[in-house]
């Protein structure tokens, strides 16, 4: 017998409301659900394992990537060198890359994932105080990716906290778990450091900066470009910081939905922080990869602003979250861009007649409006941002 999307629907989710989708995948989960309700089933050609008659897209999508490593204790020494050199290959030819050795304590990042997990683990009555329809209040508890406009839902609540400029937000930082407003803040300066080095880095593979942390900055350097140095750099330390907690329910039919749809981050570089399940995968040479986690190190990703920043020359890519059905997953993500009142423009260093400019300029506020305003999905933000040539 023909099923109408009537019957499949009552038979999906009987007794859920828009209501209880409002609140969140774990309230929906803790409904004691069978199936994915309607609500998260994505067409056939979105979903993460595509049908296709004949063709075993397991084997064609899902293969694993090593993605470059970055040793961060190299690059702070004598093979600084040779670091910087992966480092550009990373960027140009991946958009990722994984941290090892960057000295954050482990205890920190154990830490900054169990806190998220007792969060999510609130009573929903809790975490509701921090629910809000405004993309852009700098505490946020939320499901899917813009709970407001998304047609389907993915499988995947969060909690974002603005971590710089803080000075007016921590007061407002959820105060329950025991710990939480100081296991984030550690957390948050420390990976702030990170991402400040990290961008030093970058910076000298793109030829802006030279290495002066390791003293060896040259003293023929004109005045201009000395200015042009430190006014780069200190943009960069005076940045903005937006922490992001995801949380992943174990999901019984994890092939027909996702946990996060395909996008790019909005800012210079995403930290992101996981607990030992898969999920994340990445578009690398048209093909969906996994990334198998290292313990204990960063995934870091180029995000919007840096792809307009270098001009194109480092591209912001995209990536998705991908469930399983045994357990939930946490991961964490730190976005990092300039301060709020900045303009994101390409740096003038990296524009001349071989290479015109590419991207328009953009203040960071008419650019949280544009998110707001419409489903962040894919890379819309930055292709609104492309000049034609
Ligand atoms: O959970 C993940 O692995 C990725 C999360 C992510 O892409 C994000 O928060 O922007
Ligand atoms: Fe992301």
């Amino acid at each position: 017998m023909k099923t109408t999307g009537m019957d499949l629907a009552s038979k999906r989710d009987p007794e859920l409301l828009e209501l209880d989708y409002q609140k969140g995948v774990i309230h929906v989960c803790n409904n004691g659900i069978a199936k994915v309700p309607d609500k998260y089933v994505l067409p056939v050609n979105e979903r993460p394992v595509l049908e296709v008659a004949g063709l075993d897209q397991h084997e064609t999508t899902n293969l694993d990537l090593k993605l470059p490593i970055i040793d961060f204790n190299k690059l702070q020494g004598s093979e600084r060198p040779q670091v910087l050199k992966s480092l550009k290959e990373a960027c140009e030819n991946y958009g990722f890359f994984q941290v090892i050795n960057h000295g954050i304590p482990q205890d920190i990042l154990r830490d900054m994932i169990s806190v998220s997990q007792q969060f999510f683990d609130l009573p929903f009555e809790e975490k509701s105080k921090y629910m809000s329809a405004d993309m852009r209040e700098p505490v946020r508890y939320g499901t899917s990716f813009n709970q407001n406009k998304d047609g389907v839902f993915c499988w995947r609540d969060f909690l974002k906290l603005m971590c710089k400029p803080l000075s007016d937000v921590l007061p407002h930082w959820p105060s329950s778990p025991l710990g939480f407003r100081s296991t984030v803040h550690s957390y948050s300066r420390q990976t702030n450091s990170l991402y400040i080095k990290l961008m030093e880095a970058i910076l000298e593979t793109l030829g802006l900066v030279s290495d002066d942390k390791g003293g060896t900055r040259q003293t023929n350097d004109s005045d201009a470009n000395d200015k042009y140095e430190d006014d780069v750099l200190k943009q960069f330390e005076d940045g903005s910081q937006l922490i992001v907690m995801n949380c992943y329910p174990a999901c019984p039919e994890p092939d027909l939905t996702l946990g996060m749809p395909p996008h790019s981050d909005y800012g210079f570089l995403t930290l992101l922080l996981q607990d030992d399940a898969q999920g994340l995968q990445i578009q690398h040479q048209d093909k969906w990869v996994t990334i198998e986690p290292i313990p204990g190190s960063f995934v870091v990703n180029i995000g919007d602003h840096l792809e307009i920043f270098s001009n194109g020359r480092y591209k912001s890519v995209l990536h998705r979250v991908f469930i399983n059905s045994l357990r939930y997953r946490i991961s964490v993500a730190s976005l990092h861009s300039l301060p709020l009142d900045s303009m994101i423009r390409p740096s003038p260093k990296l524009i001349d007649e071989e290479n015109p400019k590419l991207y328009k300029d953009t203040d960071f506020k008419s650019f949280l409006e544009y998110i707001s305003s419409c489903e962040p999905k894919m890379k819309n933000f930055l292709e609104s941002r492309k000049l034609t040539i």
